[in-house]
């Protein structure tokens, strides 16, 4: 290994903001320099630097937005395929944290260290990539800031769909998708509640972990429906399964949405509108360290 080509990018202020001193001094012993983040943009400035010096292991301590910043900034230097990423869970929800097998900061900073590697999918939405997944159609931050608990009591999708309530005087979205899939091309038309993307989450069956090496996005088309109808189907099946009416499911590795009105998306919880979005998977191009529970084909 090179000398300096181990770093890390630190948000000190995701999750309880408790962790800098603690995730510095772990990794500085394990040969990492660790650059902490200043101020909201930085990393995403941090990540292009670490892209532009050429970096071979890249740490990223923080949560999924500090996981995103950090992956847009490698993709400015045209290195996102280059490095091995490491992820240290220090944020709130930790989705693609918890995804791949990695349980808390301190498996994180052993895994960043020596953990197995694998070649994941990466989405680009608009051409930024995402790790976790592209929701349309609802302020879907709300699925992100949500407990964990209900999490666990509802399903993974049935969770993300009670951010509907929350978006009030929300009203769905008329949508035309195009998608890319294994024997072709399908479409659909019509007013969704949201259109939920994921590359390294399942929204539908049993949620979890989906396959992150297939090229492929898992997503689920959610029909327009009174929202209160639809959290409590949504309980009352504790999941979306596939044959739950209302809820179409693809498997696509290129989608475009587009409709009549600018389409709200969040990227790993982070919101955009755009007149349209086309989405992408870049098969394989992340080498990302993962823990023992991750599951290649799931
Ligand atoms: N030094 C800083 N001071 C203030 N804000 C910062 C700083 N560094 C990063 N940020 C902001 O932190 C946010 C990212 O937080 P992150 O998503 O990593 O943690 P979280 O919200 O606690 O966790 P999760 O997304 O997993 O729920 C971004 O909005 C970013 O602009």
């Amino acid at each position: 290994m090179q000398i300096g080509s181990r770093r890390a990018v630190l948000n000190p202020v995701s999750g309880t903001g408790d962790h800098a001193d603690y995730v510095t001094r772990m990794l500085e012993a394990r040969g990492f320099a660790v650059d902490a983040t200043e101020a909201a943009g930085d990393a995403r400035r941090l990540g292009r630097e670490a892209g532009e010096r050429g970096v071979s292991e890249l740490a990223v301590c923080g949560g999924d937005g500090t996981v995103n910043a950090v992956l847009r900034g490698l993709a400015d230097a045209g290195h996102l395929g280059e490095v091995t990423l490491g992820v240290v869970p220090c944020g709130t929800a930790n989705i693609l944290a918890r995804e791949v097998g990695i349980r808390d900061i301190d498996h994180g900073i052993e895994l960043a260290d020596s953990g197995p590697v694998r070649d994941v999918d990466v989405g680009y939405a608009d051409g930024d990539p995402f790790a976790v997944s592209v929701i349309a159609g609802f302020p879907a931050d709300a699925s992100l800031a949500a407990s964990s608990e209900m999490k666990e009591r509802f399903g993974t999708l049935a969770f993300v769909i009670t951010g509907v309530q929350q978006a009030v005087g929300f009203d769905g979205i008329e949508v035309d998708l195009d998608a890319t899939v294994a024997d072709g091309t399908e479409r659909w038309h019509g007013e969704a509640t949201c259109v939920l993307v994921g590359n390294a989450r399942k929204f539908i069956e049993e949620g979890g972990q989906a396959d992150m090496e297939d090229g492929l996005f898992d997503v689920a088309v959610v029909d327009r429906m009174p929202a209160g109808n639809l959290v409590a189907e949504a309980i009352g099946h504790r999941v979306l399964g596939r044959e739950t009416p209302g809820v179409t499911h693809l498997r696509a590795s290129e989608l475009t949405i587009s409709g009549p009105e600018p389409i709200t998306f969040s990227r790993d919880g982070e919101l955009a509108t755009h007149e349209t979005l086309s989405v992408r998977n870049a098969e394989k191009e992340l080498s990302l360290r993962v823990g023992p529970d991750y599951e290649p084909h799931p």
